[in-house]
């Protein structure tokens, strides 16, 4: 007898993934939490105005950012979900100075997770998408109070990553290692549910997200690979090229997960004594591993971004990231330049 088909949960999902030993049952709860929390903050970012949720929060991260009011609401109700979790030994956030362990009083378990609660910021106000990030990473053997130094395991130690993106829709983008594959929140119902499942990112492309304001300031192997693109049919790519900024990470990515591309922000001068503008911890060496895990690749332009050895929580690293032939190219232009000296 065939069974009716029915939609998959994230539950069921889970459980499933449990059940053929990808996941343990620890952290199959750890990212029902962070799914519930994006729920939340979900419902907080539709209601806008309305919820009083809009603007800024009067405050400012380490980073030197002020922060909106969003950024802190959607920062405390991960907080708050995920210190009473019972699966977690630390967490680490964009928005905090450092981590956090989780305290003696409360339930505790192995895994650190760390989050850019509210990515996009600039685009909250103007009523555009935004996101959250996450990644889990093991607490090294034998640490019971992790600090910040345990946190700085290159990419490749993620065990689980994601973002949820609030858009017209909202949806959970997940992996825990074999595949990725996408969650679409039922509003109706509350759930998220199971959407595409082995996402595929078209190798090659004809689309390229860059913020071509700061072109200037880019190094001479991003001027001449994007010059290049912008050529088009007349130049040595042999091709025109489409463009798209949307400045908020997660709705980019999204694009590219649903149609390919390449997401990129390189070096430049402006931000270059930072090393980058972009996370690595919260949101590069998600994203990257989200992105290879859907048949991309992801680069720091000379480096693959999952092997970049962390040296601080909020360190910044160039990104390109999307179609995986695409990435090699704007990499090829880069060793290509370096090897010229
Ligand atoms: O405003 P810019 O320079 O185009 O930068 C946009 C980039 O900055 C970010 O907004 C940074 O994220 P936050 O909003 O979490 O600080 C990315 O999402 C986006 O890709
Ligand atoms: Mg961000
Ligand atoms: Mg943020």
């Amino acid at each position: 007898m065939t069974q009716p088909s029915s939609p998959v949960s994230l539950t069921r999902f889970l459980i499933e993934e449990e059940r053929a030993d990808h996941i343990s049952a620890d952290l199959r709860l750890l990212i029902e939490v962070v799914a519930r929390a994006c729920k939340t903050i979900s419902i907080a970012v539709g209601k806008g105005a309305l919820g009083g949720v809009l603007g800024d929060a009067g405050t400012g991260n380490i980073q030197g950012e002020a922060q909106k009011k969003l950024d802190v609401i959607a920062n405390d109700v991960l907080l708050e979900a995920n210190a009473w979790g019972g699966h977690l030994a630390g967490l680490a956030s964009e928005e905090m100075d450092h981590s956090m362990p989780i305290p003696d009083v409360y339930p505790r378990g192995n895994y650190l997770l760390l989050f850019d609660p509210l990515d996009g910021s600039s685009n909250i106000d103007v009523n555009v998408s935004v996101g959250t990030i996450f990644s889990v990473l093991r607490c090294p053997e034998g640490v019971t109070t992790p600090a910040d130094e345990h946190y700085l395991q290159p990419g490749t130690a993620q065990v689980a990553a994601g973002y949820c993106v609030y858009g017209p829709q909202t949806t959970l983008v997940l992996t825990v290692g074999h595949g990725t594959h996408a969650f679409t929140l039922d509003r109706e119902v509350g759930s998220f549910v199971l959407t595409t499942r082995g996402i595929r990112i078209p190798e090659e492309t004809r689309e390229f997200a860059v913020n071509a304001s700061n072109q200037r300031f880019w190094e001479p192997p991003m001027q001449r690979y994007v010059g290049d693109m912008l050529l088009g049919n007349q130049g040595t790519r042999g091709k025109d090229f489409n463009m798209r900024w949307i400045a908020s990470m997660v709705a980019d990515v999204h694009r590219i997960m649903t149609r390919g591309g390449i997401f990129s922000y390189p070096l430049d001068s402006k931000c270059a004594p930072k090393g980058g503008k972009l996370r690595l911890m919260y949101e590069a060496n998600p994203m990257s591993f989200l992105v290879e895990q859907a048949g991309g690749a992801a680069s720091t332009g000379r480096q693959r971004m999952m092997e970049v050895q962390p040296s601080g929580l909020h360190q910044r690293v160039p990104v390109f990231l999307g179609s995986k032939a695409e990435v090699e190219t704007a990499v090829r232009y880069h060793a290509e330049h370096d090897a010229a000296g």
